[in-house]
């Protein structure tokens, strides 16, 4: 089956800055994928590689089968992006920039105002249709954002940090909008620095790095390899930590009068924990076990990543 997202060994140099360093990804039609990466990975320039706003300097990157250089307008028609800068025509009320938008992508007149329309609605901003984008709240201007990328109804919606800056309400709102899209089949690729948005919303993450992919997965196989923590309740609290014998237990401690015990894959760990305990007549009254974030596993594989380099 065609990739949604193709790309081998692709290589960006701006003068003396390799911002891609053969870059691998691919991303099959239908996933939500996430880019992750600390300031200065390469995400944007991937992203503008992929949309036509950047020349690549080696490898390979095709859209739907498409290369995005040879073939650039099939490939950027499959394409929705909402950049992470706004870039609008200030002047027109948003209606007509989205129309305008949707002819560029050679949808007729009629249907554009119809498509318009429908994607000012789908983000709740149809009552401002008549408004200029300079004159809009900042969390109206996120929304508008995400209406340009949909007016032409993409393949692919490519979102970059789309949910930078806004309040928790909104980027709830925003989220439903995306996962519908989703649902009914549209590819995403997302960039975020809210690792938890990608937990939340991503099949499989690729984390980059320094122009490269360090490590592509599901969030949850992620998440596996960071520490979880098990805090157990004791009817009788002992003094120090039982004698445990459990492989993948990182610590065991007494920590306000409850057993903590840290491991990964916790959910794992726990019904041989409880059997150990219960043979050392232990009573347990309550366990609670809180799953490491993807965030941590994030912050530890990029932290170690560039240690490594330095
Ligand atoms: N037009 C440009 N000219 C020169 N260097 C650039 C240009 N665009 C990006 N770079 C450099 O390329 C590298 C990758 O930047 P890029 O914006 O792709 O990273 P990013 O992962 O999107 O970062 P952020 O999370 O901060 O948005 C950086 O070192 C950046 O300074």
């Amino acid at each position: 089956m065609t990739l949604a997202i193709r790309a081998r060994n692709l290589v960006k140099e701006y003068d003396d800055v390799r911002a891609l360093d053969g870059l691998d990804i691919s991303v099959e039609a239908g996933e939500f994928f996430g880019l992750l990466g600390p300031n200065g990975a390469g995400k944007t320039t991937f992203i503008n590689i992929l949309v036509g706003l950047a020349n690549r300097t080696d490898g390979e990157a095709a859209v739907f089968g498409h290369d995005v250089s040879d073939e650039y307008q099939q490939a950027r028609d499959a394409i929705g992006l909402a950049p992470q800068e706004y870039n609008v025509d200030r002047f027109f009320p948003i209606q007509e920039v989205l129309e305008h938008k949707a002819g560029y992508h050679g949808i007729p007149a009629g249907e554009a105002t119809r498509r318009a329309e429908e994607a000012l609605k789908t983000v709740g901003i149809y009552e401002k249709r008549d408004t200029r984008f300079d004159w809009l709240s900042g969390g109206m201007k996120r929304r508008f954002m995400l209406a340009r990328a949909l007016v032409s109804d993409p393949d692919l919606l490519i979102l970059d940090e789309p949910t930078a800056g806004v309040d928790v309400q909104l980027r709830r709102d925003l989220w439903d909008v995306i996962n519908r899209m989703n649902d009914a089949g549209t590819t995403i690729l997302l960039t975020t620095h809210y690792i938890e948005e990608a937990e939340r919303l991503c099949d499989r993450v690729a984390i980059m790095d320094e122009g490269r992919k360090v490590e592509e997965a599901s969030p949850d196989e992620l998440m596996d390899r960071g520490t979880d923590r098990i805090t157990v309740t004791l009817r009788s609290t002992p003094a120090t930590a039982p004698e445990l014998d459990l492989s993948d237990v990182h610590d065991a401690r007494i920590e306000d009068g409850d057993l903590v015990v840290t491991a990964a894959r916790g959910s794992s760990v726990v019904p041989d924990l409880l059997r150990q305990l219960e043979a050392g007549d232990y009573t347990v009254t309550e366990v609670d076990i809180e799953r490491a974030s993807l965030e941590e596993v994030f912050v530890d594989m990029t932290r170690t990543e560039s240690a490594v380099e330095a």
